[in-house]
């Protein structure tokens, strides 16, 4: 059995005001995974995903490639296991500012060679992967603002895409603003980046509340209900309250658990 690309052990995390969002949460993605984490509104999944990003506090360890995020340092870890929003609702400027202010961070910069020419290659291809999901070239330059949902979460995708920094991508609901064409178009060029081996891309982990487009895309299924999370897959199952009878539903139910969500 190959080492897990990720894994989550014990993983816990409280609101503000003390309420338990999930506990010992247990989770190992391997390289070629797509794991898909659905659930109902409130349940905890973009929670978790940012916890996995190492954005919000939490209990637990996150392990990547064997060391603790600690262990690897938190800026690098965050270039590897990297968490793409939603809607990039408050950047200023344009996406071309965004793309040029990421590849001018210091955690970027220690891996460029020739800091214009790099630019220019990322640049490049972000433009030519935005171009293959129906972005035109002009919008790189219109303010975030001007830009529509389904065009501000594409060009943004497009960035995490192009810097290519991340083993696993820690996507937001990242099609949720677009038509069921373009959304097609942005699944088959992930799941194809996964497959081909062409890029550092090795694992997705992906929030929807398409069933649909969760049985299209995933190879392992975590389902957040709120009070506890479910797991399929060979993966290892916990839930806050009752670990015992959640554990045989979810042996016994598999994948079917997802099909009723
Ligand atoms: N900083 C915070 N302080 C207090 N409560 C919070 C905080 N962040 C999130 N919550 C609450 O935690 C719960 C889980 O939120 P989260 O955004 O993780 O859910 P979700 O499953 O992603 O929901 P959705 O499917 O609607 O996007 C929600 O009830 C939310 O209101």
């Amino acid at each position: 059995m190959p080492s897990p690309l990720l894994e989550l052990l014990n993983v816990s995390c409280s609101v503000e005001s003390g309420n338990v969002l999930f506990d010992d949460v247990n989770v190992k993605v391997y390289e070629g995974d797509i794991l898909v984490l659905q659930g109902k509104s409130g349940g905890g999944k973009s929670t978790l995903l940012k916890c996995i990003g190492h954005l919000i506090a939490h209990d637990g360890h996150i392990v990547y490639r064997g060391r603790t995020s600690l262990q690897v340092g938190i800026p690098l870890y965050r270039t590897k296991v990297l968490y793409v929003p939603q809607r990039p609702s408050l950047l200023p400027g344009n996406p071309a500012d965004f793309l040029k202010h990421i590849l001018n961070l210091s955690i970027h910069q220690a891996h460029l060679k020739e800091t214009e020419s790099d630019y220019r290659l990322v640049h490049k291809q972000a433009v030519e992967i935005a171009h293959e999901w129906g972005i035109s070239q002009e919008l790189w330059e219109r303010n975030w603002t001007q830009l529509s949902g389904g065009e501000a979460q594409r060009l943004l995708l497009s960035v995490a895409v192009a810097i290519d920094t991340a083993e696993v991508l820690l996507l937001d609901e990242p099609t949720s603003a677009l038509d069921p064409d373009s959304s097609l178009l942005v699944e088959q060029c992930l799941v194809d980046r996964i497959n081909s081996g062409q890029s550092n891309l090795k694992a997705l982990i992906w929030i929807t509340h398409s069933s649909e487009q969760g049985r299209r895309i995933g190879t392992r299924f975590v389902y957040m209900s709120g009070a506890g999370v479910w797991c399929s897959g060979a993966l290892v199952l916990w839930m806050v309250r009752h670990p015992f009878v959640t554990i045989n539903l979810a042996i016994s139910l598999g994948d079917e658990v997802l099909s009723k969500t």
